[in-house]
């Protein structure tokens, strides 16, 4: 490990959840037991793992989060559950481990009804970052079972490549196997990052008399779908991000707005796994017409106090106590 991140050595989570477009990531416990059980009892999902017994058994899940705990507290490693923001639904677990050389090895697996979903990868790349950017650590690895094709892809999406083979041990299935390893340098994940585009894109916090914010689904079959976002979207080409918006919001709502009544009060900036959003938000008082749902959206109109309890996109949820002030 060369450098250190902004933790102190030793510090394997940094305490705060990790999110992607579509999970939260933070540390397995007691209350994800039975999803544990209900997920990993599946031999399908365990067959080519190395360490998880099968049959898995409540007894198992409860030894498997003790010594997790442990393992985070020494400073070991970590096993983050995935939990899906729309439902907080567990869909896997997925963590590192500085055990074998002091470097993070990655290990996860993700339960059978959530496979071919791109899950897997979305974690990988905001486990990555973390290790990267907040840990500093300058290299992370992975093994897998030769015969694991979708883990493989899993791996190269996230930018890792192969480096050598090596003899796995696999306790849980008392045997050893011969697997690919693959890994990822730091120096060619910032190069990966540096071609990424900005999408700058404008939202409106658009507010009723009674101090209730416009809040929009995003539709079925969208990124993110079923999220809670602000109205707007991607800035054109040509467009200031105030006449970007007035279009957005006649386009996805059908209400006419005036340039000179939309107010700044914030802005996102936001890395998502392939582009990096910037997006001002600017608070709407004054509009004609009844905004209608026009795009498959649902709206539904939120008081600024209870914005947080909606699933949101990460983007946002710096913008929501911005807007508690300003409402
Ligand atoms: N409008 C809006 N977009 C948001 C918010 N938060 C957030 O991360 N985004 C992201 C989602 C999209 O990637 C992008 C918005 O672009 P868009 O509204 O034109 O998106 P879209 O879903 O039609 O985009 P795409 O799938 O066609 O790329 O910004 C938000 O609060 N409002």
């Amino acid at each position: 490990m060369a450098e250190r991140g902004c933790r102190e050595t030793g510090t394997v989570w940094a305490g705060h959840p990790l999110l992607t477009a579509r999970l939260r990531m933070r540390p397995v416990g007691d209350k994800d037991l039975d999803a544990l059980v209900a997920l990993l009892d599946d031999w399908e999902v365990v067959r080519l793992t190395a360490a998880i017994p099968h049959p898995f058994t409540p007894a198992d899940a409860k030894t498997f989060v003790a010594q997790q705990e442990v393992r985070r507290i020494e400073g070991k490693g970590v096993a983050l559950a995935l939990e899906r923001t729309t439902d907080n639904v567990l869909i896997g677990v997925m963590g590192f481990g500085l055990e074998h050389d002091g470097t993070p090895e990655l290990g996860y697996w993700i339960g059978k009804e959530f496979w071919n979903q791109g899950y897997a990868t979305e974690a990988a790349h905001r486990l990555i970052r973390h290790l990267f950017e907040t840990l500093g650590f300058d290299r992370a690895w992975a093994s897998f079972h030769p015969d694991n094709a979708a883990s493989k892809r899993v791996l190269e999406k996230a930018g890792l490549t192969f480096h050598h083979v090596d003899t796995c041990p696999m306790p849980a299935r008392g045997t050893s196997v011969v697997s690919p390893v693959f890994q990822l340098r730091k120096a060619e994940w910032v190069m990966a990052r540096s071609l990424r585009p900005t999408l700058l894109v404008v939202a409106a916090a658009l507010v009723d008399g009674d101090g209730r914010v416009l809040m929009a689904s995003r539709p079925t079959g969208k990124s993110m779908e079923g999220l809670w976002e602000f109205p707007g979207g991607k800035i054109g080409e040509g467009e200031t991000p105030e006449s970007a918006l007035v279009r957005e919001l006649e386009e996805e709502l059908g209400i006419d707005v005036r340039e000179s009544c939309l107010a700044p009060v914030a802005f996102a900036s936001h890395d998502y796994d392939t582009f990096h959003l910037l997006m001002p938000l600017y608070v709407v008082r004054v509009w004609k017409g009844n905004p209608s749902a026009r795009e498959g959206q649902e709206l539904r109109w939120v008081r600024a106090q209870r914005l947080g309890d909606l699933p949101m996109p990460p983007a946002d949820i710096p913008l929501v106590a911005i807007l508690r002030d300003w409402v």
